[in-house]
């Protein structure tokens, strides 16, 4: 069942074309990321679905009811959609337990009881109930952000970047507890994203945004393997991207013969292979021949630049594991492994 549908979404501020045509279904009880550079129209789309501002053109309807169609407009107070945005936005001068009651219409022992049961939800000891925002790290106030977005019961959480301000371990984990959270209630959420990977490891549905476009919508799996084309393969991650002619399955081109995804297509085309895919061994191994251009150690990996023929046009950079003693101008067998993407 479908909890929210965008239609044809247009958005302008002045000269700028914040949101240029975006259509979306969510599912009820799925989660979707949407993910795209700085500037790309991600919170203005999040804005929108919240009812803090309203669309030029186009359709939002939630829950089977028009929330907006470019002159109604349903206030964002009677939507049921909660939001968490990325410093939390809590109010300084109030204790974790009125922050999280802040807006419920309940008498004062039945929000402290709801302020304690969702403490336990988001994994934080009811101790900090009587804490100020100011007493806790990053992380702490993101799930007492998420505690009192869920104390409204929403059908549709939205998450504008919650994570971005924390440090690469607390992020991994809060993004962890946060998702198990929301899947245990079985809310709908929408994250919005400047980081792949985050998208990829939270969603079951990725939209890549670029420009106020959808790029393009699919899993996880999808938009990774199978991106539409080389700018949105780069975003997602390494991509490395080789020109090629395409035949019966079969892909000519610099590293060799390779198995394609797209068996219908014939002639001349880009292909895309995926770090993961490539092994990179001494000349002794088998393959196609390159060249070691460039190696820098980095630790439990190295980043090299192989050429392959000899040409500068066919060469890309790669990290690989570094037990191998590898330098520059050394001869190398690459392996490929899987299939290789078209792009048509
Ligand atoms: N109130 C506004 N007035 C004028 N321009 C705006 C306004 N809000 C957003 N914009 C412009 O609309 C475009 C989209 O902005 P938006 O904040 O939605 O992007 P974003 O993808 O969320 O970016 P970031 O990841 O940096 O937060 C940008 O070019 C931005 O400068």
């Amino acid at each position: 069942m479908t909890l929210l549908q965008l239609n044809s979404l247009r958005k302008r501020y002045g000269m700028v074309a914040a949101l240029d045509g975006i259509d979306l279904s969510v599912a009820a009880g799925s989660r979707t990321a949407i993910v795209g550079p700085s500037g790309c129209g991600k919170t203005t789309l999040l804005r929108l679905v919240a009812g803090f501002d309203q669309p030029d053109e186009g359709m939002i309807v939630f829950g089977g009811q028009l929330m907006a169609d470019g002159s109604a407009q349903v206030p964002a107070h009677k939507r049921g959609i909660g939001i968490v945005a990325q410093d939390g936005c809590l109010f300084p001068h109030l204790t974790v337990a009125q922050n999280i009651g802040f807006g419920l219409n309940a008498e004062r022992a039945v929000k402290e009881a709801k302020a304690a049961e969702l403490m336990g939800m988001v994994g934080l000891d009811r101790a900090m109930l009587s804490r100020r925002p100011d007493q806790l790290s990053g992380g702490q106030q993101q799930r007492v952000a998420l505690a009192r977005a869920l104390a409204r019961k929403p059908r549709l959480m939205l998450l504008d970047e919650p994570f971005s301000a924390l440090d690469t371990g607390l992020r991994a984990a809060t993004r962890k507890a946060v998702t198990e959270v929301l899947t245990a209630a079985g809310i709908t959420t929408l994250l919005v994203t400047h980081d792949q990977g985050e998208a990829l490891a939270f969603a079951d549905q990725v939209a890549v945004m670029r420009a106020g476009k959808f790029a393009q919508v699919g899993t996880p799996r999808e938009v990774y393997s199978k991106p539409v084309d080389p700018v949105t393969a780069a975003f997602l991650g390494e991509a490395i991207v080789l020109p090629a002619v395409i035949g019966e399955g079969r892909a000519e081109s610099p590293l060799g013969l390779l198995p394609v995804d797209d068996t219908a297509y014939r002639g001349k085309a880009e292909i895309m292979l995926r770090p993961e895919q490539i092994s990179v061994t001494h000349a002794s191994g088998e393959g196609a021949p390159g060249t070691i251009a460039e190696i820098n150690f980095c630790g439990a990996t190295s980043d090299v630049r192989i050429t392959l023929g000899g040409a500068e046009a066919f060469s890309f950079r790669l990290d690989i594991p570094s037990r191998e003693a590898l330098f520059p101008g050394d001869r190398v067998m690459i392996g490929v492994s899987g299939t290789a993407h078209v792009f048509r």
